[in-house]
């Protein structure tokens, strides 16, 4: 089985939603914190993971003591820590010292993957990611591990910063990731005394930056000394000053994200069939109108090949054999010059697709009866494929 793919069976995973920004220090945990309160307050089952491997500070913003390890269950999954109703995991609980802050990409994705399969969450309405900082290598490995339904980016008003909610915002749309919309955070003066909002710094950027890439505009949240002290204190500011014009702000932000669309309209992932005994088939989902056109709502197979169905109503079939050559993997095209170097005539005419699972929301992975199982299709690759690979076989 290809590391990658999702073990056959695996649970259904709740909505997930991942909180990004582009740098540091904008206020990420601290809006996933207070969005997180301010939606189990509505009565929905919250739990947050704690991806931030760099500044893993959700628990003590939550009040949670993040130096014992978090106890398991009989059926070996971790038990989560809880507080203001919220379930969480933390990178912080892993480990007491900073080894974690030096965890690669790969190993990263890892131990997110445990943080999301092997925890006992029961049921969950939403689960969210705090990513940690950044545009690189793990925020994409992270984005493409999990089927998320959409992304939220929080930024400060500052130019440089919204550059880099730009870059952040690119990158979840390369993975096919929604953006559900960009927070502007530190956005005006709350005054501790009189609660009047001033503008200090320019605001509206994150508005600005919104439109730009036309993406949603999901609210700002003011710069109030308060939500330091709530930070500090283990009590998050919809919870310790509920009437502050931040926390209206949070639950206007947090009633946004409640009601963002989810992955409806599309098979549900993670998936991994096995096509000679048909287990883990994924089922056919009911296309929503107005959902993206590129949404995979169904699989088949016969004798001739592979059928997918998009949402748009658009049908294709494949041949097994070209999708084998279509392979765009390491081993199958020069990462340099993006040619062939897999020979189509070392394909056998009567290759099978042995295995099919899902990677992300944005492509399949196959395994072939050759025991190729290293190529990524996605759904951009497949649409444009159409007829396409016949021609220079
Ligand atoms: N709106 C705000 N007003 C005042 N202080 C804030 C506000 N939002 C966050 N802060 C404070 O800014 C600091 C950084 O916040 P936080 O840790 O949430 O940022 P972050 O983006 O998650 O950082 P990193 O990813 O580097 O860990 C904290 O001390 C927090 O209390």
């Amino acid at each position: 089985m290809s590391e990658r793919e999702p073990s056959a069976g695996s649970a259904r995973l709740p909505r997930m939603i991942a909180v990004s920004s582009g740098k540091g220090g904008v206020g990420k945990s601290t809006v996933t914190v207070n969005l997180a309160v301010a939606l189990a307050r509505t009565g929905q089952r919250i739990g947050i993971v704690d991806a931030d491997i760099y500044g893993p500070s959700v628990p003590g913003m939550l009040g949670i003591a993040a130096d014992t390890p978090p106890a398991m269950s009989p059926d070996r999954k971790v038990i989560p820590s809880e507080a203001f109703d919220v379930k969480v995991i933390s990178m912080a609980m892993l480990s007491d010292d900073d080894a974690p802050a030096i965890l690669r990409g790969p190993m990263v994705t890892k131990y997110l993957q445990m943080f999301v399969r092997q925890v006992d969450w029961g049921e969950l309405d939403l689960l969210l990611l705090d990513l940690p900082p950044g545009t690189g290598d793990i925020q994409l490995t992270l984005a493409q591990a999990f089927p998320l339904a959409g992304a939220v980016v929080v930024t400060t008003p500052q130019d440089v910063s919204l550059k880099i909610a730009r870059r952040g915002v690119r990158m979840m749309e390369q993975v096919n990731v929604p953006i559900l919309g960009v927070v502007e955070n530190m956005s005006g003066f709350t005054c501790p005394s009189c609660g009047t909002v001033t503008n200090i710094f320019h605001q509206g950027g994150g508005e600005a930056a919104a439109e730009q890439l036309d993406v949603d505009f999901l609210g700002r949240v003011p710069l109030d000394p308060a939500i330091v002290d709530a930070g500090d204190d283990g009590r998050p500011l919809v919870v310790s000053q509920p009437e502050s014009p931040a926390a209206s702000a949070y639950r206007s932000i947090a009633d946004a994200l409640g009601a963002a669309p989810s992955l409806e309209g599309g098979i549900v992932t993670p998936f991994a069939w096995t096509l000679s005994d048909g287990s883990g088939k994924p089922a056919p989902a009911t296309p929503i109108s107005g959902g993206a056109p590129d949404r995979l709502v169904r699989l088949d197979h016969d004798q001739a090949g592979l059928i997918l169905h998009w949402a748009d109503g658009q049908e294709q079939r494949f041949v097994p054999r070209d999708l084998r050559i279509a392979c765009q993997c390491a081993k199958c095209r020069d990462e340099i010059t993006g040619n062939r170097v897999l020979a189509p005539d070392s394909v056998s005419r009567g290759i099978a697709i042995t295995r099919i699972w899902s990677v992300g929301n944005y492509a399949l992975g196959m395994a072939f009866s050759d025991g190729h199982d290293t190529g990524i299709y996605t759904f951009e690759q497949l649409r444009g494929l159409r007829g396409a690979t016949l021609e220079d076989v």
